[in-house]
């Protein structure tokens, strides 16, 4: 199994006292596999998706991806499993503006020694970047920059593939593009896809879909 997600529980202190936004969340995801979780806003799709990544440690439960315990891990530990199988997309682009597009792309592989020349300039072809390498992110539409964010997550090859509404600030036409781009690459790598999103029309297009309802999967 790519990712099992086990009796996640993930409780906030705020200034009217703590407040416990998952309440045993448990998915599994395997190999090549593609999930829309969807859910209100406030349910904390971002909070498990930020949980998955590493980003953040839950209370209690376990996060195995690829047979390690992400959520038992130490920060170290968290970073090298990060780095090695987990790719992140949001709605951030978090481009670095010193770097040329084709850098960009190349960063993150670069950083878990996974760059590979032929397969970053292969995903910006796919991405309509080609034209655009030796620019830098400041000359790009939100479009061009966000295709970019999704070459750079998906040139290190990640098994897992972690998107936050990727598509939520591009218009129509270029999110159904960008979100074919993303199918067909993780279907191409065999990687696994969990995607939060609002729209159901996305959802639709995804392997399945979970719903978080109350701190739980529906
Ligand atoms: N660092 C934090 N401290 C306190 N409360 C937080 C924190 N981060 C998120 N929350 C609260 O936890 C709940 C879940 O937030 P989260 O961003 O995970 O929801 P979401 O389902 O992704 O929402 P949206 O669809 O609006 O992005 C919200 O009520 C939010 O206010």
């Amino acid at each position: 199994m790519l990712l099992d997600v086990k009796n996640i529980h993930k409780t906030y202190q705020t200034a009217d006292g703590p407040f416990e936004v998952l309440r045993g969340v448990d998915l599994r995801l395997g190999e090549g596999e593609t999930l829309a979780l969807t859910g209100e806003s406030g349910s904390g799709k971002s909070t498990l998706l930020h949980l998955i990544g590493g980003l953040d440690m839950p209370d209690r439960g376990a996060i195995v991806i690829n047979g390690h315990d992400i959520a038992g891990a130490d920060d170290a530990a968290r970073a090298a499993i990060r780095r090695g199988s987990v790719g992140v997309v949001f709605q951030q682009f978090n481009l670095i503006p010193s770097l040329t597009v084709a850098d960009n792309i190349a960063f993150q592989a670069r950083l878990a020694d996974k760059y590979d020349p032929q397969w970053s300039e292969a995903l910006a072809g796919t991405m309509g970047l080609a034209d655009h390498l030796r620019k830098y992110p400041e000359q790009l539409s939100g479009g061009q920059q966000q295709r970019v964010a999704i070459a750079r997550t998906l040139a290190p090859k990640p098994a897992l593939v972690l998107a936050d509404e990727p598509t939520g600030n591009l218009d129509e036409d270029t999110a159904r593009v960008v979100m074919d781009l993303m199918l067909d690459l993780a279907a191409d790598t065999g990687a696994g896809l969990l995607m939060v999103t609002h729209s159901q029309a996305l959802a639709g297009r995804l392997g399945r879909r979970l719903h978080l309802k109350a701190g739980r999967i529906a």
